[in-house]
C-alpha cells in the first residue's frame, strides 16, 4: 500500500514568519480561514504534527512498551541462559523458564498500563481547555489537541496554548514571565507590523505558548505547536525531565543498594562453583536466577500501582492528582501555604457600602467603582463581580476610551472614559496606595478639596476602622484628563482625586480554624500568603480562632536579604500585601530550610508559587495558569479536603515502604542464605527453576500490599522516605531471616537426611512460607495481632504458602524437581516459622525503639 499523501496537511511556518508575514499569507500557508478547520483536517494534522505538548515525551505504542521489557538485562541473560539450556537438550526446563518470564512480564505490564490509563483519564478530566473554532462553531478542546491552523479565542486568565499570530485583539495584555522573566504585563496588538521582534517573545502581533492573558480579548491563529514552540525549544533544551523528588531519588537509591548486593552475591556464587568444579551451566543459571530473585523488579510497578490506586481513591474524595509523585510529597508535606480568599473565607464577596473618605455613604464613589468594574477587560475578580451585582447603574452616558489593566504589582486598574464632555481616568485598587497617589479629594457631593494632612489622617482612620472590622476595602480615585489624551498609562495614575472606598464583606469560613488546628496536630504548619492588607487578614484569623504568630508584609520582605528572610519565615504565619514574586520567595525560603512545602491558590498571581512548591494545589474554578501549574486539583475549595488528601498521601507512602522493607529483609535474607548454602552443599540449594518459581510466587503475593490498611499512628506525622532506615532494617532483619534458613538447612540434612531433591523441596517450602508470612509483622510497628491486615493481603499470602506446599504434593511438582516431603517436615515447618515470626516481632520492638530514631 502506498503511504498516504502528505499533501493534505499544511507546513508549519518558520518562527519569524509568524510575526513577519501578512496574516493573509499565513492563513493561506496554513490552509485555514478565520472560521476554523474541519474535524477531518484536524485529525490529519494531529497525526502529522503530534499533540500540542511541549514537555511530555511521546509514549511508545503498547506493543513497543511491551517488547522494551525484554531489553531488561536480567531478562536478557535469563533468556540466553534458557536458550543455552535448550541447546544442550534440556527442553523442558527451557519451556518452564520461558513461561515464568512471560507470566511475570505480562503481569507487570498489564498492571502498569492499567494504572497509567486510569491516571491519564483523571488528568484529562481537569485538563485546561481552549476555545477553538472548528466546523464553524466554537468548541472547547484540550490544549494538546490543538493543531497549526486552528483558530483560538482568548480571554483574560487563559493560557496561550501555542505560538500564534493575533488576528484580532482588544486591550490585550500578556504576562510573558515564563519566557522573558519580565513580571509586568506586555501589550500586544493584531496587525501586520511586528514591533520589537528582536527577541523570541518580543513580537507585538504574536503570542507564545506558556504565556498568559492578563486582560483583554483576542482571536489568534495557531502557527506552531508542541515541541516546536518557543517554550518547547526551552523545555527540550533545559529540562528533559521534571526534577527528581526525594521519593524518586529514594526509590532509585534503594534499587542501587540492592543491585550492589546482587552483583557481589552472583560473583561469589560463580567463583565458589568454579572452585568446587561444579557443572558450569547449572551454576551460571543458578546465579542468574539468584540475581532475578534479588532484583526488586516489581518495585516500579508496585510504586505506580500504589500511587495510581491512591489517585483513584482521592478522586472519589474530590481531589484530582495530575502528577503521581505529588502524592508522596503531600504525605511528606510539613508546611502548607495558602491564599486567603476561598480558603479562610467563603469567597462569597458582597459589596456592603460605598463611602467617601470620611465614611459617609457616597453614590458618587459607587458610580466610579461601577464604571471601572464594567469597563475593565481583565479577568473579572470576585470584587468586580460584587460591585456589578450590588445594584444596577445606568451606563448610557459613559464610553470607554482605554484602560491600564490590573496587575498584582500595582494592585490597581484604571479605565479612561468619556462622560459627557469630560474625559476622566478612573482608578480602583489597593486603598492605601490610592490615598498615597492622591493630592485632593471629592466629598460625597462631588466637590473637590485639597487632601491636607488632617484629611489624610481622617481617611486613613476610616480605612483602618473598616479593616479592623473585617471589611475588605478597595480605594477609588479619579482625575480629569485632556480630551487629546487617547491612551491611558501607568504614569497617569498620579495626582489623583480621592473619591472613596468600596467596602466588601467576605465571611470567614468557620470550619477553617478547626482544619488548621488539625493540620498542625498532624505536623503541617499552615501559613497564609495574601495580597490583601494586614488588618483584614488579622481579623479573619481572629474570626476563625487561629493565633497570628508573626506578620511580614510584602514591603518588609522586599528589604530583607535572603538570609534574613530565612530567619523569619518559620515564625511568621501571615504574609500580607505580597505580590506573586514575593509569594514565590517565601516558598523558596521555606524549601531551603528543609521543609516540604505545599501551596494552595487559585489566581493568576499564585502561579509562580504553585510552580515553586513541592506540591501545588489549585481548585477546579481557578485561572487556567493556576490549574496548569498545580499538581493537584480540588473539586471542592476547602482545606478539609486537603487534610484528607494528606492522610491518604501518607498511607500510600507507608504501603510502598512495606514492600521495600519486605524486599530489604526476608527476600534479601533468603537470597543471602542461598548464596551461603552453595558453599556448604555438594549440590545446588535450589534448582534455578525453583528459584524463579519462588520469586514469582513471592512477587504475586506482594501485589496485595497497595491495598493494605495502615495503622492510624503511621499517618499521624509527615512521612518522609528514609533510605537510611531501610538500610538499617536490611542489616538487622536480613540476618534474622538467614539464621532460620540455616536452621532449616541443618534440620533438613541432619534430621531428615535429605538428599538433593528433598533438600530443595523442603527449603523451597520454608523459604516461601517465611518470606510471605513475615508481611504480617513488617506491615505494622505494633505487635502483629494488634493491627488487622486487609483480607486481600492475608488471602494472597496464605494462598502463596498453600500453593508452595501444594506444588510439592501433586504430580506436576515433579516438573520442577519437587518430591513430597515426610509428614514430620511439616511439623518442623510450623515450629520453625512460628519461631522465626516471634523473633522478628521481638527484634522489631527493639529496632523501632532504639535503631529507628530519625536524626
Ligand atoms: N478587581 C480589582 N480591582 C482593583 N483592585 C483589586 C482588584 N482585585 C484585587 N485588587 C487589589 O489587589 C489586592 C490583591 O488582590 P487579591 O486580594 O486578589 O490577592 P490574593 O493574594 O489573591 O488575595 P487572597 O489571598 O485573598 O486570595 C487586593 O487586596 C486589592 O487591593
Ligand atoms: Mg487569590
Amino acid at each position: 500500500m502506498p503511504p498516504p499523501a502528505p499533501a493534505a496537511t499544511a507546513a508549519e511556518p518558520e518562527p519569524e514568519q509568524i510575526w513577519q508575514d501578512p496574516t493573509d499569507s499565513l492563513l493561506a500557508r496554513l490552509r485555514t480561514h478565520p472560521g476554523g478547520l474541519d474535524s477531518n483536517e484536524v485529525q490529519a494534522r494531529l497525526a502529522a504534527f503530534g499533540p500540542n505538548d511541549a514537555a511530555t515525551v511521546k509514549r511508545n505504542p503498547l506493543w513497543l512498551q511491551f517488547l522494551a521489557r525484554f531489553g531488561n538485562p536480567l531478562i536478557l541473560i535469563l533468556l540466553i541462559a534458557s536458550a543455552v539450556s535448550a541447546a544442550t537438550g534440556d527442553v523442558a526446563s527451557f519451556v518452564v523458564i520461558f513461561c515464568i518470564i512471560m507470566v511475570s512480564i505480562i503481569f507487570d505490564f498489564v498492571q502498569e498500563v492499567r494504572a497509567q490509563n486510569a491516571v491519564e483519564a483523571l488528568r484529562q478530566s481537569v485538563a485546561v481547555q481552549a476555545s477553538t473554532r472548528r466546523d464553524g462553531q466554537v468548541v472547547s478542546v484540550p490544549l494538546h489537541d490543538l493543531v497549526p491552523g486552528d483558530i483560538v479565542e482568548l480571554i483574560a486568565g487563559d493560557l496561550i496554548p501555542a505560538d500564534s499570530r493575533l488576528l484580532e485583539s482588544r486591550d490585550l495584555y500578556i504576562n510573558q514571565a515564563l519566557l522573558t522573566g519580565e513580571p509586568y504585563p506586555v501589550e500586544k496588538q493584531a496587525g501586520n507590523h511586528a514591533a520589537g521582534a528582536d527577541n523570541p517573545a518580543g513580537a507585538s502581533n504574536a503570542v507564545f505558548a506558556g504565556t498568559s492573558v492578563i486582560s483583554g480579548t483576542a482571536t489568534a491563529l495557531v502557527c506552531r505547536t508542541g515541541k516546536r514552540t518557543a517554550l518547547g525549544q526551552l523545555a527540550t533544551s533545559l529540562a528533559e525531565k521534571p526534577p527528581a523528588t526525594a521519593f524518586t531519588v529514594g526509590i532509585r537509591r534503594f534499587g542501587i543498594l540492592i543491585m550492589r548486593f546482587t552483583v557481589l552475591m552472583v560473583l561469589f556464587v560463580v567463583i565458589v562453583n568454579i572452585v568446587f568444579h561444579r557443572p558450569m551451566l547449572q551454576s551460571l543459571m543458578f546465579a542468574v536466577a539468584l540475581a532475578v530473585g534479588l532484583t526488586p523488579e516489581l518495585l516500579p510497578m508496585i510504586v505506580t500501582v500504589t500511587l495510581a490506586r491512591s489517585a483513584m481513591q482521592m478522586a472519589r474524595r474530590k481531589v484530582i492528582v495530575k502528577r503521581l509523585a505529588a502524592i508522596h510529597d503531600l504525605g511528606a508535606m510539613t508546611v502548607l501555604c495558602t491564599d486567603k480568599t476561598g480558603t479562610l473565607t467563603e469567597a462569597a464577596i458582597r459589596l456592603v457600602r460605598a463611602v467617601d473618605g470620611h465614611g459617609a455613604d457616597s453614590p458618587h464613589a459607587f458610580a466610579c467603582a461601577y464604571v471601572n468594574s464594567r469597563f475593565e477587560s481583565g479577568m473579572k475578580s470576585p470584587l468586580d463581580e460584587a460591585i456589578l451585582a450590588a445594584r444596577p447603574f445606568d451606563m448610557a452616558d459613559f464610553r470607554k476610551v482605554d484602560e491600564v489593566p490590573f496587575d498584582f504589582e500595582r494592585r490597581r486598574v484604571s479605565v479612561l472614559v468619556d462622560h459627557g464632555a469630560a474625559r476622566r481616568l478612573i482608578v480602583k485598587g489597593a486603598a492605601e496606595d490610592l490615598l498615597r497617589l492622591s493630592g485632593a479629594y471629592q466629598d460625597a457631593d462631588g466637590v473637590e478639596k485639597p487632601l491636607d494632612a488632617a484629611a489624610r489622617a481622617a481617611f486613613q482612620a476610616t480605612l483602618d476602622g473598616l479593616g479592623a472590622q473585617g471589611y475588605r476595602v478597595l480605594g477609588i480615585a479619579s482625575r480629569t484628563v485632556d480630551a487629546s489624551h487617547r491612551t491611558a498609562m501607568i504614569a497617569d495614575e498620579s495626582n489623583l482625586v480621592f473619591t472613596g472606598f468600596a467596602v466588601f464583606l467576605d465571611p470567614p469560613k468557620t470550619s477553617a480554624g478547626a482544619t488548621i488546628r488539625a493540620l498542625a496536630q498532624a505536623g503541617v504548619a499552615v501559613k497564609v500568603l495574601t495580597g490583601d492588607n494586614e488588618l483584614v487578614s488579622r481579623h479573619v484569623f481572629a474570626e476563625i480562632g487561629v493565633p497570628v504568630t508573626g506578620v511580614l508584609t510584602g514591603a518588609a520582605i522586599e528589604h530583607l536579604t535572603a538570609e534574613a528572610l530565612l530567619g523569619q519565615v518559620r515564625r511568621v504565619n501571615l504574609f500580607c500585601r505580597v505580590n506573586p514574586q514575593q509569594k514565590q520567595r517565601v516558598l523558596l525560603a521555606l524549601k531551603r530550610l528543609g521543609e516540604v512545602v505545599g501551596f494552595m491558590g487559585d489566581g493568576i498571581n499564585d502561579a509562580p508559587a504553585l510552580h515553586a512548591a513541592d506540591v501545588g494545589i489549585s481548585v477546579d474554578g481557578a485561572a487556567d495558569v493556576a490549574r496548569a501549574a498545580a499538581d493537584l486539583i480540588l473539586l471542592e475549595h476547602d482545606l478539609s479536603v486537603v487534610r484528607e488528601a494528606v492522610a491518604a498521601g501518607r498511607a500510600t507512602v507507608q504501603n510502598v515502604s512495606k514492600y521495600v522493607l519486605m524486599g530489604a529483609s526476608s527476600n534479601f535474607g533468603n537470597m543471602f542464605s542461598m548464596a551461603g548454602a552453595t558453599l556448604i552443599l555438594p549440590f545446588l540449594p535450589m534448582l534455578p527453576i525453583q528459584v524463579l518459581l519462588n520469586n514469582l510466587i513471592y512477587n504475586v503475593s506482594e501485589i496485595a500490599i497497595p491495598f493494605d490498611r495502615v495503622d492510624p499512628e503511621a499517618v499521624e506525622r509527615p512521612v518522609k522516605w528514609d533510605i537510611r532506615l531501610i538500610e538499617r532494617f536490611m542489616l538487622v532483619f536480613g540476618p534474622v531471616s538467614s539464621l532460620f534458613d540455616f536452621i532449616t538447612f541443618g534440620a533438613l540434612l541432619l534430621l531428615f537426611n535429605a538428599g538433593e531433591s528433598l533438600f530443595q523441596t523442603g527449603w523451597f517450602i520454608e523459604s516461601i512460607t517465611t518470606q510471605t508470612l513475615v508481611v504480617f509483622c513488617i506491615r505494622t510497628r505494633r505487635l502483629f495481632f494488634q493491627s488487622r491486615p486487609r483480607l486481600f493481603l492475608a488471602a494472597m499470602n496464605l494462598g502463596a504458602v498453600a500453593l508452595a506446599i501444594g506444588l510439592a504434593m501433586v504430580s506436576i511438582g515433579k516438573w520442577f524437581g519437587f518430591v513430597t516431603p515426610p509428614p514430620l517436615f511439616f511439623v518442623f515447618l510450623v515450629v520453625a516459622t512460628l519461631a522465626y515470626l516471634g523473633l522478628v516481632e521481638v527484634t522489631k520492638v527493639f529496632f523501632y525503639r532504639f535503631m529507628a530514631r530519625q536524626q
